[in-house]
């Protein structure tokens, strides 16, 4: 196929970790394409030299929670993956602005979709526009049918909540042109793979601990986790066969899930860590779960005290103690059954790729710099 005579894809937030994944993936795997169009805030070039002669990748530099820059965006594509998101749990950003950038740029990629006649919109949900709770109910193999006591108090999970029903009620509306806009909703578990911001500060914390993580979680709480390669391949089928099949996919939500192990967070994160000769110190918390919260209580209290002065957002808080402290994961085939998907990537893969890439911030030894590290670990 020459360029121009496939179809247009929209990749919101197409910089980001998921998101240059999925443009990747795309680039690899849909055959049916000839552009797309990478929107986000902050651009990446690196992503512009990924056009060949039967893709472009064209970068649009525009801001979600602007209509116009939304509708510019959209004008003559086909289908939208909706991926960008302000993705906060540590107070980094106030919460209107989450629900601007959230709630609000969603509402401008329906209202463009609608005015812009395109058809098909994939929404990036998450799980956590189910749980876990704050009462600290646990969430054990899971499916989307799972009748589960939802509560939502930060503004992350309720404004992708509020996102999710405005993308699935939107299922089936008019649009310009006359036909009709269908829509589904994907929710990740916590993604994991190459580019993972969080990894990234576990794997700092942990060379300035000497390559020692010290547990402070249980590890009887389970984590449902997946591969970042596997959400993309997930995305890239479901926008496939939503417009082959929209009368099966469009109004769903699918929970995205692969071979990962179910593990507490820690252990889970130990999967990478250990083969940088990192060690996990305790078989059980060796903090008791009072004194963690209490901590938690005090981070909230130092946030209050210095705001206006210095952005103080420490991993652990409150909520993301309820998090880490709560079992969910998930166990469902509904994808499989609705549109043929199974993960690209096995568990081994999957591993071995972010290994990879975790041995690689040493090589760049930008890490080992940023905390000073020499080359001895503690607890070899
Ligand atoms: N990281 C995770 O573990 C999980 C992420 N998700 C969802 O997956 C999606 C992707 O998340 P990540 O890749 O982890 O986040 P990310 O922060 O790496 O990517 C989000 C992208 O959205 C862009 N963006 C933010 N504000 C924007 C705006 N006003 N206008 C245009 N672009 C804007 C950012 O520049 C960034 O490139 C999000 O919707 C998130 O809610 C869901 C479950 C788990
Ligand atoms: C930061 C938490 C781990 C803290 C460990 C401690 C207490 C030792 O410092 C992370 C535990 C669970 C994570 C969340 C989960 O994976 C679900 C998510 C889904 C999303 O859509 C966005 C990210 C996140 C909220 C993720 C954030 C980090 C944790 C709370």
């Amino acid at each position: 196929m020459t360029a121009g005579s496939g179809q247009v894809y929209v990749v919101t937030g197409g910089c980001g970790f998921l998101g240059s994944h999925l443009v990747r993936m795309l680039l690899e795997h849909e055959k049916n394409i000839s552009e797309i169009r990478v929107f986000d805030l902050h651009l990446d070039e690196s992503l512009r030299t990924l056009s060949n002669d039967r893709v472009r990748v064209r970068l649009i530099s525009g801001d979600i929670s602007r209509l116009a820059d939304v509708q510019e965006a959209l004008h003559g594509s086909h289908l939208v993956i909706h991926t960008a998101s302000l993705v906060d749990v540590w107070g980094r950003v106030p919460a209107s602005k989450i629900t601007e950038v959230n709630v609000t740029g969603t509402e401008n990629v329906l209202q463009a979709c609608k005015e812009e006649g395109v058809q098909y919109l994939v929404y990036t949900s998450s799980m956590e526009v189910v749980g876990p709770n704050i009462h600290g109910d646990h969430f054990y193999r899971g499916n989307e049918d799972t009748e589960y006591r939802i509560y939502h108090k930060e503004p992350y999970p309720l404004s992708k909540a509020k996102a999710e029903k405005l993308v699935l009620e939107a299922n089936g509306i008019k649009i310009k042109g006359g036909k009709m806009l269908y829509t589904c909703s994907l929710r990740p578990t916590g993604i994991y793979g190459e580019g993972h911001e969080l990894m990234k500060q576990f794997h700092r914390q942990g060379l300035r601990t000497g390559r020692c993580v010290f547990r402070a979680l249980s590890p009887a709480i389970e984590h449902g986790r997946v591969y970042v390669g596997n959400v993309a391949w997930m995305h890239l089928l479901a926008a496939r066969q939503l417009q082959i099949h929209p009368s099966t996919l469009g109004g769903q939500v699918y929970f995205c899930y692969d071979s990962s192990p179910y593990k507490s967070y820690e252990d889970f994160n130990m999967e990478f860590l250990s083969a940088c000769g990192f060690k996990i110190i305790g078989s059980r918390p060796l903090v008791p779960y009072f004194l963690l919260y209490l901590l938690a209580l005090l981070n909230v209290l130092l946030q209050w005290v210095l705001h206006g002065f210095i952005t103080y957002a420490p991993i652990l808080n409150p909520y993301t103690l309820a998090v880490a402290s709560t079992t969910f994961t998930v166990q469902t085939d509904k994808a499989e059954k609705h549109f043929g998907y199974q993960p690209l990537y096995a568990w081994e893969e999957a591993k071995m790729r972010t290994i990879t890439w975790v041995k690689s911030l040493e090589v760049s030894g930008k890490d080992l710099k940023d905390v000073g590290e020499k080359s001895n670990y503690c607890c070899s």
